[in-house]
């Protein structure tokens, strides 16, 4: 049984930060940064069931042509997506009555769509980047007694020489996303690559205001790497964890980003509402190509 300290739910029995109850989660999630985009997306449904909000966390489940699909904001870093990524398996997973997890286990799909910065000249701003493996520059995934088992190992190896010697990356992880997701999402209109989820957006990336980085030219390090025939196309700062936890929990997860800076072009999108629009619009419809 877990306890109350564990597993929190709120006088109404929703899970402590998403406000959810059991039911309210479809077998496909999608996961937003970005609290508004929660509306851009209702805007292009039928049949919302609800829509809650609590701190960055908005939650909402209704249709997509006749597809049942939820939709969370996360707000922004890899800690958010510890948070979101417990609870709505826990939602699933976990029976809130006897707080006994099930013996049958729900798998759901986790849909990632946000935006990124390049580290390669040929994918310019404007860009559809699929996250085909995603290295964690943070250390979540280490915390997890099955951390180690999801990982790319030979991958990992070989990062942590390009990056090695340097205290400041502790350890990265890499892990891939899902093939059957990869396989709807991917087209001629997007590139797919490797990802690195950074623990910040400025210094992390090697964005200098009034601070300095550590480690000079890690950008232009990181887009020449080679791993099998697969560069490291963008920055975000959520993906590593996502499919970490996604594998370790046993569902399946894929990220797909807009870019709206090329860090080695120097270039950057700032009204890039309209584009993330249109990226959400590709994404649903490749989601629901079987539906009627
Ligand atoms: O557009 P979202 O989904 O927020 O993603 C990216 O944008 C934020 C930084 O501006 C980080 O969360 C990064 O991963
Ligand atoms: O450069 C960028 C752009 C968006 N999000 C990031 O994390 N980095």
């Amino acid at each position: 049984m877990i306890l109350d300290s564990e597993l929190i739910l709120n006088a109404d029995g929703s899970i402590f930060h998403l406000h959810l109850r059991p039911g309210q989660v479809a077998d496909t999630v999608i996961l937003v940064g970005d609290p508004k985009r929660v509306d851009v997306i209702e805007s292009l449904f039928s049949d919302i069931e609800f829509k809650i909000a609590n701190r960055e966390y908005v939650s909402m489940t209704g249709k997509f042509k006749d597809k049942r699909i939820t939709v969370v904001s996360t707000g922004v870093g890899i800690g958010n997506i510890d948070i979101v990524m417990n609870e709505l398996d826990a939602l699933v997973n976990i029976d809130f009555e006897t707080r006994e997890i099930k013996s049958k286990k729900r798998k759901l799909e986790f849909i990632r769509i946000g935006t990124s910065g390049s580290l390669q000249k040929h994918i310019p701003v404007n860009s559809y980047v699929i996250s085909e493996k995603s290295v964690g520059f943070d250390n979540l995934l280490y915390f997890y007694e099955k951390g180690a088992e999801v990982v790319n190992e030979e991958f990992r190896r070989l990062l942590r020489i390009l990056v090695g010697g340097h205290s400041i990356f502790l350890n990265p992880y890499v892990v891939d996303a899902s093939e059957n997701l990869l396989a709807q999402l991917k087209s001629a209109e997007t590139f797919t690559g490797i990802t690195i989820t950074a623990p910040g957006f400025y210094v992390p990336q090697g964005r200098e205001l009034r601070l300095s980085k550590k480690l000079d030219g890690i950008n232009n390090k990181l887009s020449l790497f080679e791993y099998h025939g697969y560069q490291i196309t963008n920055y975000e700062m959520e993906s590593s964890a996502l499919y970490g936890l996604s594998k370790m929990l046993g569902h399946d997860a894929i990220a797909i980003c807009l870019i709206i800076a090329n860090r080695l072009n120097k270039k950057a999108n700032k009204n890039y509402r309209k584009n993330v629009k249109e990226l959400i619009t590709y994404v649903l419809h490749k989601i629901t190509a079987d539906e009627s």
